[in-house]
Formats: C-alpha cells, sequence, structure tokens
C-alpha cells in the first residue's frame, strides 16, 4: 500500500525527528537517496553531465547535495541557480567544492547556456521546488522546465515535480501569453495562482530587468504565440531557439511549462497526494521512496497495490453455494438503452459473485439472457444492488429507484441513478445499509447540487478528493469519483487514490463494467470502500490488458479481461 501524507503532516513530522537530528541530517538523507537513485539511472557515472535546476528553498539544498555526490563520483554537475541569492548556502558550497559549476540566473547569457546544458545533459534534477511551492512554475523556471521536457536527459524530480500541488496533484493552466508579455503585471500572473507569492520578486530577480523590458514580439507563423501555449503538452513544441536576452520572445513561442514533467520523482518519507493523484501523477512519472526516518500520522489517501486487492478479494468457502457468495440484483438498463444491463451483466457475472440477477424491463431482460445465460432474471432475494446504468429518468426508473433504496440492503447508484438521486437528495438513502455511489465529473457536479452547492465540471476535476471527501460526507456514502485517476472517499474519511487504469478506459460503457464488478464484489460482503477500491483497481488492470501494445478496447473487452486482471492480482 503507498500511504500519502499532507504538507502539513510532513513538516509536523520534519519537525519532530529534526528536534532530535544533528543539523542537517535529514536533508543529508534525502540527499544520498536521490544520489543513489540518481546514480542508478545513470548506469555510468563517471563523465555523465548532471544538469541541477536550484530554487530558492530546501528543495534546491537537497539537489545541491545529490549534486555534490555525483561530482565526487566522477560527474560532471552544473547547478542553474534561479533564485541566486536565496540558494541554499551549505549546499552550494558543499557542490562547489566538489568541483560543480554554478550559474546564476542574473548572469549575462544565463537563458541560453542554461538552455544549452539542459539540451545536453544526462540528467536533469528538478530542485525548483518541494513542498513549499505555491502555484506554477515562474520565470525562468518554467522555461527550463521546458527545455528539459524537449531534451533527452532524464528528468528526476526532487521530492515532486515542481509546479505540482504537493496536497492535491492540480497543476496551474499556462497563462494566456499576451499577460506574460504585458510587462510587470503579466509576470506576476504565473505566481498569482493560489497563495501566497512569496516568489514573485525572485522572479524577477533571476534574469534581472530583462523580463520587463524587452518588448513583446507579435506572434508570427513561427510564433505561434497565445493560443499553442494552451496546447502545450508533454514535450513542449518545436520552437525556434530565443534570442539571447529576448525573454518575452521564448515565452511568445509557448516554450514554456507551468510544472516540471519528470520521469522519475525520488520523494522524501512518505508520499504526497499530489503523486496520486492525476495530472500531478502523470507529471510525476515513476515515483520512488526513500526513506529519512518520518514518523507522519495516519495517512490522508492511500494507493492499493496488488497485495491489498489480493487481500480484499473474496475467496468462496468450500461450503459456499451461490447464495452464500452472494446474488447481486441489478437494475439497469431500459428499451432505451438495453446495452448498459448487458454489459454490467457481462462484468457482475467475473465479479466473485455467486449469482446476478437482473431486474427491469422484460425485453431488456431477454438480450441479457441472450448474452448471458447464467443470468437470473425477475426479482428475488439479493445481498446487494447496483442501479442506474442505462437506467433512464422517467416514472418507471424512479419507482425502481425507490424499491431499491427501500431493500435494507447495499447500493451501488450509478448514472442514472445519480441524476435522479441528486433530485430527491440525500435523505434518499437514509434506509441503505452501506451506500456507494460511482459517479463522473458530470455526475457529481449534478450531486453537489442535490447539496445545495453550485460547481462546475471544471472545477470538480481539479479538487477530484476535495470532491469526493465532499459528497461521501454530504450524502453518508461511499463515492468513488471517476476520472483520469479515479478516488474514493467514504463518509468517514477514509480516501483512496487508484493507481491503475489507463486512456483507453475512456470507452463508451467502460462505466457499466466498473458498476458490475463493485456491485458484484458489495453483493460477496465487502465494505461498500473496499469494494470501490478493489473494483476500480481490477477495471484499470482489466482496461490495461485489455487495450496492451495500444490496441484499442470496447467496455466488453475490458469485462472479458476481468479474469485475467483477477489472476494477476492473486499472483501477487
Ligand atoms: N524540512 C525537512 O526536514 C526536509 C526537507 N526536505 C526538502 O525540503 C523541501 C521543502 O523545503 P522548503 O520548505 O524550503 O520549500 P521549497 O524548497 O519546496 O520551496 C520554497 C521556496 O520556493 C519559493 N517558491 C514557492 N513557490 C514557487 C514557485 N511556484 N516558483 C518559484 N519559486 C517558488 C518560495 O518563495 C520559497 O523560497 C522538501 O520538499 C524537501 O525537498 C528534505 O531535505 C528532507 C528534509
Ligand atoms: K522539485
Amino acid at each position: 500500500m503507498r500511504e500519502a501524507h499532507s504538507v502539513e503532516q510532513v513538516r509536523a513530522a520534519e519537525a519532530a525527528l529534526m528536534a532530535v537530528l544533528p543539523g542537517g541530517a535529514l536533508m543529508q538523507r534525502a540527499a544520498a537517496g536521490l544520489a543513489a537513485t540518481c546514480a542508478g539511472l545513470l548506469g555510468r557515472v563517471p563523465g555523465s553531465r548532471v544538469v541541477l535546476l536550484v530554487g530558492s528553498g530546501d528543495n534546491g539544498g537537497d539537489a545541491l547535495f545529490a549534486g555534490e555526490r555525483l561530482a565526487r563520483r566522477g560527474s560532471r554537475v552544473d547547478a542553474l541557480l534561479l533564485a541566486p541569492k536565496r540558494a541554499h548556502t551549505a549546499g552550494l558550497a558543499a557542490l562547489r567544492a566538489a568541483g560543480g559549476r554554478i550559474h546564476p540566473a542574473d548572469a549575462p547569457g544565463f537563458l541560453a547556456d542554461a538552455q544549452a546544458l539542459v539540451g545536453g545533459a544526462d540528467l536533469v534534477l528538478d530542485g525548483i521546488v518541494g513542498i513549499g511551492g505555491r502555484g506554477a512554475l515562474r520565470p525562468p523556471a518554467d522555461v527550463l522546465a521546458a527545455a528539459a521536457a524537449r531534451s533527452r536527459a532524464l528528468v528526476v524530480a526532487v521530492d515532486l515535480p515542481s509546479g505540482i500541488d504537493a496536497d492535491t496533484g492540480a497543476v496551474a493552466a499556462p497563462p494566456p501569453g499576451p499577460d506574460r508579455a504585458a510587462g510587470p503585471a503579466g509576470l506576476d500572473a504565473p505566481g498569482a495562482a493560489p497563495g501566497p507569492v512569496a516568489g514573485a520578486a525572485e522572479a524577477v530577480e533571476g534574469v534581472g530587468g530583462a523580463w520587463h523590458e524587452a518588448p513583446p514580439r507579435p506572434a508570427g507563423p513561427g510564433l505561434p504565440g497565445a493560443a499553442a501555449r494552451g496546447d502545450l503538452t508533454a514535450h513542449g513544441t518545436a520552437a525556434q531557439a530565443p534570442a539571447e536576452g529576448d525573454a518575452h520572445a521564448v515565452f511568445g513561442t509557448g516554450m514554456a511549462l507551468t510544472a516540471v514533467r519528470a520521469d522519475v520523482t525520488v520523494t522524501f518519507g512518505t508520499y504526497k497526494p499530489g503523486l496520486l493523484v492525476d495530472p500531478g501523477a502523470e507529471y510525476a512519472g515513476v515515483v520512488e521512496l526513500v526513506g529519512i526516518g518520518l514518523t507522519p500520522p495516519a495517512p490522508v489517501l492511500r494507493a492499493a497495490q496488488h497485495a491489498d486487492v489480493a487481500r480484499l478479494l473474496p475467496v468462496p468457502a468450500r461450503e459456499s453455494d451461490k447464495y452464500a457468495r452472494g446474488v447481486l440484483g441489478l437494475v439497469a438498463g431500459s428499451e432505451r438503452y438495453p446495452g448498459a444491463a448487458v454489459l454490467a451483466t457481462g462484468a457482475a457475472l467475473r465479479g466473485g459473485a455467486g449469482a446476478v440477477r437482473y431486474v427491469g424491463p422484460r425485453p431488456v431482460g431477454d438480450a441479457v439472457l441472450a448474452a448471458h445465460p447464467e443470468v437470473l432474471v425477475g426479482d428475488g432475494r439479493v445481498q446487494a444492488y447496483a442501479v442506474g446504468a442505462g437506467l433512464d429518468t422517467g416514472s418507471e426508473a424512479r419507482a425502481r429507484l425507490a424499491t431499491v433504496l427501500d431493500a435494507g440492503v447495499p447500493v451501488l447508484v450509478d448514472a442514472d441513478g445519480l441524476t435522479l438521486l441528486a433530485e430527491l437528495g440525500k435523505s434518499a438513502l437514509a434506509r441503505v445499509p452501506g451506500a456507494l455511489l460511482t459517479p463522473h465529473a458530470g455526475e457529481a457536479v449534478r450531486l453537489l447540487a442535490g447539496l445545495g452547492l453550485a460547481t462546475t465540471r471544471a472545477d470538480v476535476e481539479a479538487e477530484r478528493l476535495a470532491t469526493a471527501a465532499e459528497l461521501a460526507a454530504g450524502y453518508g456514502a461511499t463515492v468513488l469519483l471517476k476520472g483520469s485517476t479515479t478516488v474514493i472517499a467514504d463518509p468517514y474519511g477514509e480516501t483512496w487514490a487508484n493507481p491503475t487504469g489507463t486512456p483507453y478506459l475512456a470507452t463508451a460503457g467502460s462505466g457499466d463494467v466498473l458498476t458490475g464488478l463493485a456491485g458484484a464484489l458489495l453483493a460477496t460482503g465487502l465494505r461498500p470502500v473496499d469494494a470501490a477500491v478493489c473494483a476500480a483497481y481490477l477495471h484499470g488492470l482489466a482496461g490495461r490488458l485489455a487495450s496492451a501494445d495500444g490496441v484499442p478496447c470496447a467496455a466488453s473487452d475490458v469485462a472479458a479481461a476481468a479474469p485475467r486482471a483477477w489472476a494477476e492480482v492473486r499472483r501477487a
């Protein structure tokens, strides 16, 4: 299991440890682990070219001390000081003594030299900001982050990729180009996102007055300008080399990133939530945890691994019959949307329950039976219900939902069921002993509206953890919020991020498959939160198996791959 702690928790745990350790000991532990990982990634250290991006805090200190260790082992180490007057003093002295070269951002020709060094590096160490970071990267760090993404160097983030929010995984959107080129006011914009702008001054400090004085260059065919900035993805855009001193031209070409894109992140003491939740998780690449002796309290977020899921998955006892293994009642599909019922049933049959009972319109039941002859059709005793996939929202659907919510068994509510639930409000779940809601972002907006909270899809996507927790508390239910990172929150404060999954799962019917798996697991007697964690994990893994080698998959392929996902987990 991966456990993540908030910045506040990490700071408290660090303070407790620092109080009993000699000064600087913790940073040396961090730097030793970091240098060891970098050495491993480099393979051959002597002669390798390592570039350090060094910010104004202890994150930069870690990078400098790791650089010192690599320099002593024969690397050529160049440190780019983005805030020269505030770089870690002891770290700088150590690197200098080991033969490292120092390049302050206020030196003439810095930007061009820095970009050339990054372009020629084997490894770039991102020590711009760690858990003390606020908002988007500021100039010139944003330009160097883009240069690192374009270079062939391995990019290793120190503690976390600079620019991602450690607690949420949020990454600020690129600011519009014209604002940036507008002068001092525009310069403040990137740092002005959330929180204080303590570093705004150093953004200017870094490159002297050039940012203010160079005139904005109009966007032409070769300079896509503002529009291109918004489109910038992983590896920047092909752009021409900037003219020395013409910093605005650099921004005009869209060659800046609001956060570092790392291949590997070496994080200290514990995972940070932002490393487990997209977009931060995507920016972090492979995350390696280096122990530094912290003993933090209960985590704010967990991510299951194979073994955790294997421990939770039900195993039938020798004496089990189909009823003892659990029967799922699936209230799904309508004459308008029969496919949802067929898909959800197919997945439910692979979800570990003893039987699946379909309850719904006769023609849909016939279609379900034709596809899955092992399904029971019609009302009867069940251990849990899954309601909502393709249900429609008419009077018949409302009546079915009401019956299910009154049955006295755990209920998973999905899709149209969530739309109806948002109208009914949280009191509709009062008689359900264990509800599991599985919204996507749009449905989450509706559910929040049902609590009297107005929000947008974009807000939900930017605040996935907070949204899931808010819904869980508001409805008194476990909430599985689907998305590029699926997150799960229960009403007692337990929160999980799902580490499996693939963009190929963004396909019609994928949610119905998840409903089937989670519903079946609920029927086997798992707690709603455990059913949600296991189902999201298996679903993500099945999606990966079904889309292996980049072959697009249909939702039915994902359901068909579920047994292989199950087997892979069990092997752990
Ligand atoms: N406290 C400890 O005991 C340990 C801390 N360690 C390292 O220390 C880091 C935290 O250090 P700090 O608290 O000094 O904070 P950081 O080094 O993370 O960053 C704080 C500095 O960055 C500036 N800044 C904030 N947002 C910025 C942005 N968007 N662009 C540019 N500059 C920005 C601030 O003005 C401030 O000077 C951890 O992430 C970890 O790497 C490790 O050495 C392990 C031990
Ligand atoms: K960093």
